[in-house]
This record gives structure tokens, sequence and C-alpha cells, in this order.
């Protein structure tokens, strides 16, 4: 299984959702960064189950243990790892999904794949609980970025067809960023927010699920980071965002938008603003030939609906080879965006951070 990221600072997850641990492997993260624990743990929080209506009800308080790595909570330079306990597994819940896939899950192709040894209980590896642990890695990195002004953020851009103001691609204020962290539902206008809690629960009573948009906008990134080709900041961008599960289309600048444009709306106008090359609009997401050109990132994801719906749905049996219907219990995110936010987030840090420390 391929679940490790990043070339300088090289991160592997581990643990499967029922599994008794969770937990990451850090190694070349630069010796002498203070992890601010209380930050860290705020930042856990953002994306822990079993806080609200709109989130599954599986409780975990995703409490990190470090086992290596910090000495005094400062990172020594040895690999760092942590682990996060499973406390509240239902696996029972899981039972009858070897023989019966769920449709939009990873059942079927990981039977395909392990052929029967894979875990199914509460989806194994596959759960989107594994991205407890890279919020543990990618929460460290963003505190790295921070220090160094560069500031990550996102906030849920829609939820179906309700929609939030966008991050204007020139940047937002620390303050607007910082907001959105604190945030139990991050989005930019509280209003959109109620409609879109709305819509989750409405689609919760139906036994049924919602997906949506996640935008994701970093500030304070310096020119020149990336490579052309294969090494662009979009390609390691998009190959460690579809690590999270539910990612179906990740989109830089103007992204799809760019089709039906001319080259004199979508080009950004080059400009000098005290002494530094800029430009005037940001279409581009911050962007060029695959490296960074001193403009903000702006990138959106969007996220399928979540597969396991307590609507009765049609699968086949895998040993009687026959049609049959099948009711998921247990628990689920009826929508996953907006526990999803902190994680893209994460992931982002992380792959920021394995290009600038390199
Ligand atoms: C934070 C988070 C929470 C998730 N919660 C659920 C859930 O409760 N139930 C579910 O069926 N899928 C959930 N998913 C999505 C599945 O893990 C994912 O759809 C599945 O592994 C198949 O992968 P794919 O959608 O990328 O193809 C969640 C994903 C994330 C990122
Ligand atoms: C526990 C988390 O979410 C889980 C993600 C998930 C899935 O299939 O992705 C399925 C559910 O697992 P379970 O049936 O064990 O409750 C969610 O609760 C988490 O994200 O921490």
């Amino acid at each position: 299984m391929a679940s490790y990221l990043g070339e300088h600072i090289h991160v592997s997850v581990f643990g499967q959702s029922h599994s008794p641990a969770i937990g990451v492997v850090v190694d070349g993260l630069p010796a002498g960064e203070r992890v601010d624990m209380e930050e860290l743990g705020r930042f856990l929080k953002r994306r822990a189950p079993g806080q609200n209506a709109t989130s599954t009800p599986r409780k975990e308080a995703d409490l990190p243990q470090f086992l290596s790595g910090l000495v005094d909570d400062v990172t020594c330079g040895a690999p760092l790892a942590a682990l996060i306990e499973n406390t509240n597994t239902r696996s029972q819940d899981y039972a009858q999904l070897r023989d019966k896939p769920r449709p939009g899950h990873a059942d079927f192709t990981a039977q395909v794949k392990y052929g029967g040894f894979q875990d199914v209980a509460g989806g194994g590896h596959f759960s989107g609980r594994l991205t407890a642990p890279l919020c543990i890695a990618g929460g460290i990195c963003l505190q790295m970025l921070k220090r160094r002004g560069i500031e990550v953020a996102a906030h849920i851009a829609s939820i179906a067809r309700e929609a939030d103001r966008p991050f204007d691609p020139m940047g937002e204020s620390v303050e607007t960023m910082d907001a959105l962290k604190r945030a139990p539902f991050p989005v930019l206008d509280e209003k959109a927010g109620e409609r879109m809690r709305k819509v989750i629960l409405q689609a919760k009573e139906e036994g049924d699920s919602v997906g949506g948009i996640v935008e994701c906008l970093v500030t304070g990134v310096p020119a020149g980071l990336g490579e052309p080709m294969f090494g662009g900041m979009e390609n390691r961008l998009a190959a460690a965002l579809f690590g999270i599960p539910a990612v179906k289309g990740v989109e830089f600048g103007a992204g799809f938008g760019v089709a039906t444009m001319r080259g004199s709306e979508n080009n950004d106008p080059f400009t000098v603003k005290d002494g530094k090359v800029v430009t005037q609009t940001n279409r581009a997401g911050g962007i060029l030939g695959g490296i960074t050109n001193g403009m903000p990132l702006v990138f959106r994801l969007a996220f399928k609906p979540t597969p396991s719906i307590a609507r009765e749905q049609q699968t086949v049996s895998l040993s009687k080879k026959q049609v049959e219907e099948l009711v998921v219990t247990g628990r689920h995110d009826p929508c996953i965006v907006p526990r999803a936010v902190p994680v893209v987030e994460a992931v982002t840090a992380l792959v920021l951070s394995d290009l600038l420390f390199s």
C-alpha cells in the first residue's frame, strides 16, 4: 500500500479504522522546531469525529501520543512517531461487507486486490480515519510554515448547490484566515453556512449524503518553488490531495473555468509593487510552469457524497455471484466536507514543507 508521502519530509501513515491504534512516522523534520501542543490539539479537534450533527457519531478523543522525535516538545532530528488510539469501534457493523461490498466505498476493490485478507472493519486502511495521523504531521508543518510567514487556510466553498463566497485569489487577511480555523463550520459567509448545514441534515434525514467543495488559500509562498513537467507544484499538491479519501477533483486558480476564457481574459498582467514583480490578478492560482510565482496559491477540491448511506442500495453477493439489496448500518458522516477542511490544510502544509525544507 502506498501510504507514504514526500521526498525530504517523508511521512508514512499506518493503521486501520478499527486496529488498536493509527499513527504516523515523519522522517526529515528539521531539528529545533517547537511544537505547540495546545495548538496541535485544537487542530486535531477540528477534524475529530463525533462532535456535532453533521458528523459521524463515532466518538474519539484523537489525542496524539508521541513515541519519538521530540525532546521537551522540540523536534530533535530523529524520526518522529505518533499514535492515536482507536477506542470506539463497532466492527460488527461491517461483518456483511466482505461478501456484499458497499457501492461507492473501497470494499470491492480491496477484495480484488488483497484477496479477502484486507481489514473490512471500519473501512480498514481506506477509512477517512487515517486522515487523523496525517493531521498530526501536517499540523506540525503548519506551525513551521506559520513561523516563516506562510499561512494556509481552507473553507467550505460549497455543499451540494449551496455556495460560500469564494476566497479573494489575491489573498485574504491573516485575521480572516485565522477566524476560519476557529470556526466549527468554516465558511466566510455565515448565512451560506446555515444553508449548507440544513442541506446536510436534510440528506441525513432522508438516509442519504451530500458532497461539496473545499477551497484552500496559501499566502506568503516564495516564488520559485516547484519544477517543470512532472515535479510541478500542481503535480505534487494534486498527488497528495488525491490521497485524501473521497476527493474526486482538484483544480488550481481559475481551474476548469480557463476552458471558456480568452487569453486576454485569463492572463494575469504583471506589474511592480514595492519593488517586487507581482500580477494584477491571480487566475493562475500562484503557479506558472509548475513553479510558484509569489502570488497566493488557490485551489479547490471536489469531495463526493459519503458512500455509506442508510438507504437500501443494490450490490452483489460476491460468493453467490448474484444481485442483492444492501442496507449499510453503522455510523457515518452525512457529509465528509466539513471534517475534511483541516485535512486539506494538513496535506498542503506537508507538500509545501517537503519543498521548502529540501
Ligand atoms: C474525514 C473523512 C471522513 C469520512 N467518513 C466517511 C464515513 O463516515 N463513511 C463512509 O462511507 N466514507 C467516509 N469517508 C470516505 C471514504 O473513506 C472513501 O470514500 C472511501 O475510502 C473510498 O475512497 P474514494 O472515495 O477516494 O474512492 C470519509 C473520508 C474522509 C476524508
Ligand atoms: C472515525 C472516523 O470516521 C469514520 C470514517 C469512515 C470511513 O469509511 O471513511 C467510516 C466510519 O467509521 P466507523 O464505522 O468505525 O464509525 C466513520 O466514523 C474518523 O474520521 O475519525
